[in-house]
């Protein structure tokens, strides 16, 4: 059989791509492209297989069955370290492993190093001056002489988000990015990720969700899990309906949508309503 090849034009290129784990099916399989200007949302309820999916997407972890191509490269064939620097990663995880006491300037600069924590030598002063532009573009650069510990979570967000896009990555995965803040946090964040979105020299972008509301304007697609396995894909103004989120949610959900937002809730009709 001839070997599959990377599409040149595709920065996420799953071929019935699953992850099973201790004989478990976490997620798949997932038939799924990602363009170079595409944004795009994944949603599902716990369990869903969301973080499972998006490891892969990240090449932190392979695939159980499949091809899986990131950034062109083949999963299992490439040494994950040499993606770091080309994908950009914000997750609950990695602010967990951030030292309350590293400076908010030094971690966003690292991650051109791919390192956590300071580096020994000095940094470019080319990197001090871009890592000042990107904290300035998402609303962080009073912050940069700070330690992440005194961060506020939506602060630190912001921070993690900047540090994401310091490498200046082919592709951005922002796992549950509202995740923890409050209503005021929250709304910053989406109007900042909303902007991002717009930039056409922005990367490819994914996002991880329970939530319609934490969808920024500008998103382009969605892909919705349940049980491990993908409901509904494709343009989100064709996707995102209610009739696919209640089926995702496994109950009945009436969608509304907004000046590019969408809000959801239980609906008390059987049915719920299509998208406005
Ligand atoms: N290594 C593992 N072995 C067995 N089961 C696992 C493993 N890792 C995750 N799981 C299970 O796989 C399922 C999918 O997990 P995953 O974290 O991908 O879901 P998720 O949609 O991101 O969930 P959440 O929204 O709660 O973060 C969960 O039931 C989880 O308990």
């Amino acid at each position: 059989m001839t070997e599959r090849i990377a599409d040149p034009d595709l920065l996420i290129e799953f071929h019935d791509v699953s992850m099973v784990r201790s004989g478990k099916t976490l997620v798949g399989p997932v038939d799924w492209r990602v363009e170079l200007d595409e944004r795009w949302v994944i949603i599902g309820p716990n369990g869903a297989g969301k973080t499972s999916l998006l490891r892969m997407a990240a090449a932190l972890d392979h695939p159980t069955t499949g091809d899986a191509f990131v950034v062109g490269e083949k999963l299992g064939r490439t040494d994950i370290r040499e993606l770091s620097t080309r994908i950009g990663l914000v997750s609950s995880a990695f602010a967990g492993r951030v030292p309350a006491d590293e400076k908010v300037s030094d971690l966003v600069i690292s991650a051109g190093y791919a390192v956590l924590g300071r580096w020994r030598e000095e940094y470019d002063p080319m990197d001090r001056a871009q890592a000042a532009d990107i904290l300035e573009s998402m609303g962080a650069e009073h912050l940069a002489d700070r330690t992440f510990g005194t961060l506020s979570e939506g602060e630190r967000k912001r921070v993690l988000i900047a540090r994401g896009l310091m490498t200046d990555p082919e592709l951005l995965l922002l796992d549950e990015p509202a995740a923890g803040l409050d209503l005021g946090g929250r709304e910053e964040l989406v109007d900042r990720l909303g902007t991002l979105a717009a930039d056409p020299d922005s990367p490819a972008m994914v996002l991880i969700t329970h939530h319609v509301e934490e969808i920024p304007p500008g998103f382009t697609n969605v892909l919705m899990l349940s049980e491990g396995g993908v409901v509904a894909q494709g343009a989100i103004e064709d996707t995102l309906t209610a009739e696919n989120l209640s089926t995702t949610f496994r109950q009945n959900i009436s969608l509304s949508y907004d000046d590019g937002r969408y809000f959801a809730r239980r609906s008390r009709r059987a049915g719920g309503h299509r998208r406005a």
